[in-house]
C-alpha cells in the first residue's frame, strides 16, 4: 500500500529515496505534502506537467525559507504570525518544517503555547483550509467510511481532543482542533515523525459554551456536549474505526477535562496504544524538573514536601509521578503520599471529604490536620504551605495569579531555596509571573513555568526560566512507543521518559531545570530510545527489528528514522 492515495515514497537503484506522485500538473501545487513550489526542478517541471505554471527561476529550499521568513518578520501580532505559518503549512509542508526547525525557539510560542490558545478561541474566525479528521455527532454513525476518506495510509500518531479542557481556557468546542494540530506539529518538528504519519483529530461532541453556540460563524456542531453513555459510545466507535483503519497508530488523548480524562485513559489504554498527555506527559515533565531542582540545591526528592495546586488531569498526573519518584528513592507508598499534598478549588484533599474518585488516592489522612491552624473547612493554599512546611509548589490550577506574594514568601519561610513552578497555560493562566516569584523570594526560588518566559534579571544575575511543558515528554514518548510498536504505553514507559529527560538535563545542561527549547530536537530522540528500552524490558515492544538491541543501537534506530524537512526528488509514476 502506498503511503498516501496521492503518492508513494520509494528507493532507487542506489537506495536513495524518491517520491512518486500519482497526480501531476496544477493539482501537485495544491497538495501541501507534495508541493515544492518554486523549488521544482526544470526536469521535474517537464516530467510532471508543471511547465508554464511556475515562475522561471528555480529556488533552493534555502532561498524559499529566506523569502517566507522575511515576510514573517514583518508581522507584528502573534496570532497573525500563527495564521501566516499555518497557511504556509497548508501550502508546502517541507518548507514549513524547514523554516520551523531553523527558528524553533522563535516560532514554537507562535504555533504552540501560548499563541495556540488564541488560535483555539478564534478557530472559526481564522479558518482557512481543512486539516486532520473530524469525528462529530453528524458523522459518528458513518465514522469508518469517513475515516476512509483520509488519504494517508500509514498514520502512526493521532492526537485527539474533545476540547473539554483546552489548556487553562476550558471548553472550546470545535476550536480544540488547533491544539491537536499544534501538538502534531511538534511531533514532526522535534519528534521526527513524518507529517504524513500524523493525524490531528477533533472529537466534536458539542460544546456547552453559549458564546460559541450563538456565534453564526461557529464551525462545530451546535448542541450541548454529549454526556454519559452516549459520550462513551461515540468514543468507542471512533476508537474501533481507528483500530481498523490504522492498526499501528497510537492515540494521544489531549485536553479532556478531569473526569473524562481519567475515564478515557483507563477505558482504552489496553485496547489501543494510547496515553493522556495532560496526566502522564505532565506528570513526567514535572517529575524531571523537580528532580533537577533537587539536584541543584543538593537535596533529595524524598526529603521534599510538595504542594500540588489543582487536582484535575494535570494536578493528579503530577501528584502520581512525584509519589512514584519518591518511592524510587525508597519511601513507602504511604510515606510518599504524605509528602505530596494536593488541593482543588475547595482546598486540601483530605480523607472523608466529598470528592471525585480520581482524587481520593491523594487525600491526606485526617489525623495529619490535628495540630494544623486553618480557618475554613479545609486548609487553603497558604495554610497548607505553612502547616505542611512545603518546599515545592506546583501550579496546575489554570488560575492566573493565584501564587501571590504571601504564598511565595511563605515558601521562603520553609526553605532557603523553594521550588515554585506555575505550570498552567497559556500565559494568562500562569499562577504567577516568574519575574514576581524571583523578586518575592529575593532571587532564591527555582522557577520553571508551563508557558515560555524570558530570563529574569535580578541584582546583576540573569536567571533563565525553564519551560516545564509536556512538550519535553510527549514527542519522545509517542515516538518511542510507535517505533517499538508497543502494544501498550505502560506507566513504566512514562516514568522512564521523565528520568530520561532528567538524565539528559543533568548531563548536557547541568545548571538548568529543563533544556532550552531550541534543544528539543536532541531531547525527543533520546527520550524515545529510553522509552523503547523500557518497552523491551517490560515485554510490550512488538517490533521485531529492535529485539535484543543495546541502548546505542536503539538510539541509532531512532535517528535513522527521524524525518527531516528536505525535498525528495520526484519521479513520475510509470504509465501502465
Ligand atoms: N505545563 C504543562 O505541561 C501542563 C500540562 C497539563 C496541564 N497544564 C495546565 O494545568 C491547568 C489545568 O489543566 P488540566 O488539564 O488539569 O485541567 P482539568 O480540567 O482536568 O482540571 C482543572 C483543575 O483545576 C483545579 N482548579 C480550578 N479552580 C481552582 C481553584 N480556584 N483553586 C485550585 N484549583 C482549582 C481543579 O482542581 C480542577 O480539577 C491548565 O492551565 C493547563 O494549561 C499544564
Ligand atoms: O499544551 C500545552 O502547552 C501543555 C499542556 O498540554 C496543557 O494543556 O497546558
Ligand atoms: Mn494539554
Amino acid at each position: 500500500m502506498p503511503v498516501s492515495r496521492y503518492y508513494d515514497v520509494k528507493r532507487d537503484e542506489k537506495g536513495e529515496r524518491y517520491l512518486e506522485p500519482y497526480v501531476t500538473g496544477f493539482l501537485l501545487l495544491r497538495l501541501p505534502l507534495l508541493n515544492k513550489g518554486t523549488a521544482f526542478t526544470e526536469e521535474e517541471r517537464r516530467a510532471l506537467g508543471l511547465e508554464g505554471l511556475l515562475p522561471p527561476h528555480v529556488n533552493t529550499l534555502e532561498e524559499q525559507k529566506e523569502r517566507v521568513y522575511r515576510r514573517y518578520r514583518l508581522i507584528a501580532s502573534p496570532l497573525e504570525k500563527h495564521i501566516y505559518l499555518r497557511h504556509l503549512q497548508d501550502r508546502n509542508e517541507v518548507l514549513f518544517y524547514a523554516l520551523l526547525v531553523d527558528h524553533l525557539e522563535e516560532m514554537l510560542p507562535i504555533l504552540y503555547t501560548p499563541t495556540v490558545g488564541e488560535a483555539v478561541r478564534e478557530f472559526s474566525h481564522i479558518y482557512r483550509y481543512p486539516r486532520g479528521f473530524t469525528a462529530s455527532t453528524r458523522n459518528i454513525d458513518r465514522v469508518e467510511e469517513a475515516l476512509a476518506n483520509v488519504p494517508l495510509e500509514e498514520v502512526r500518531l493521532i492526537v485527539a481532543t474533545d476540547s473539554s479542557a483546552i489548556l487553562g481556557i476550558g471548553d472550546q468546542g470545535y476550536g480544540g482542533m488547533a491544539i491537536a494540530i499544534g501538538k502534531l506539529t511538534l511531533y514532526t518538528a522535534v519528534g521526527g515523525v513524518g507529517p504524513d504519519k500524523t493525524l490531528p483529530v477533533e472529537l466534536d461532541v458539542g460544546t456547552d459554551r453559549e458564546d460559541l453556540l450563538n456565534d453564526p460563524l461557529y464551525l462545530g456542531v451546535r448542541h450541548k456536549r454529549l454526556r454519559g453513555e452516549a459520550y462513551y459510545q461515540f468514543l468507542d466507535r471512533f476508537v474501533e474505526a481507528v483500530r481498523k483503519r490504522y492498526p499501528k497508530a497510537l492515540i494521544q488523548w489531549e485536553d479532556f477535562a478531569k473526569e473524562a480524562a481519567f475515564a478515557v485513559l483507563e477505558r482504552y489504554r489496553k485496547v489501543v496504544p494510547s496515553f493522556n498527555d495532560d496526566i502522564q506527559g505532565t506528570g513526567a515533565v514535572a517529575l524531571a524538573g523537580v528532580l533537577s531542582a533537587c539536584r541543584l540545591k543538593g537535596e533529595r526528592l524524598s526529603e521534599q514536601v510538595v504542594v500540588v495546586y489543582g487536582a484535575g488531569a494535570g494536578g493528579i498526573g503530577v501528584a502520581w509521578a512525584l509519589v512514584e519518584g519518591m518511592k524510587r528513592e525508597g519511601l513507602s507508598e504511604e510515606e510518599a503520599k504524605a509528602r505530596v499534598l494536593v488541593l482543588d478549588s475547595r482546598g486540601l484533599l483530605v480523607e472523608g471529604r466529598n470528592m471525585e474518585a480520581y482524587k481520593r488516592p491523594f487525600a491526606q489522612r485526617r489525623e495529619r490536620l490535628r495540630d494544623w491552624r486553618f480557618s475554613g473547612e479545609y486548609p487553603n493554599l497558604l495554610e497548607t504551605i505553612q502547616n505542611a512546611r512545603a518546599t515545592v509548589l506546583l501550579g496546575l490550577s489554570g488560575q492566573g495569579g493565584s501564587f501571590t506574594e504571601p504564598v511565595a514568601r511563605a515558601m521562603l519561610e520553609n526553605t532557603p531555596r523553594p521550588v515554585i513552578f506555575p505550570l498552567s497555560n497559556p500565559t494568562s493562566a500562569s499562577e504567577a509571573l516568574p519575574d514576581d516569584l524571583i523578586y518575592w523570594t529575593e532571587g532564591r526560588a527555582l522557577v520553571a513555568a508551563g508557558s515560555p518566559f524570558p530570563p529574569v534579571g535580578y541584582k546583576g544575575r540573569t536567571i533563565p526560566v525553564g519551560q516545564g511543558n509536556n512538550a519535553f515528554i510527549f514527542p519522545g514518548l509517542g515516538l518511542g512507543a510507535v517505533l517499538a510498536r508497543a502494544r501498550e504505553v505502560t506507566d513504566g514507559m512514562v516514568l522512564e521518559a521523565a528520568y530520561a529527560l532528567y538524565d539528559l538535563t543533568q548531563e548536557r545542561f547541568p545548571d538548568l531545570l529543563y533544556p532550552p527549547v531550541r534543544h528539543l530536537r536532541e531531547v525527543s530522540p533520546y527520550v524515545a530510545a529510553r522509552v523503547m528500552k523500557k518497552a523491551l524490558e517490560e515485554g510490550v515492544a512488538e517490533e521485531e527489528r529492535i529485539q535484543g538491541l543495546s541502548f546505542p543501537e536503539l538510539y541509532a534506530f531512532v535517528r535513522s528514522r527521524f524525518w527531516e524537512p528536505r525535498y525528495l526528488p520526484y519521479r513520475p509514476a510509470p504509465v501502465i
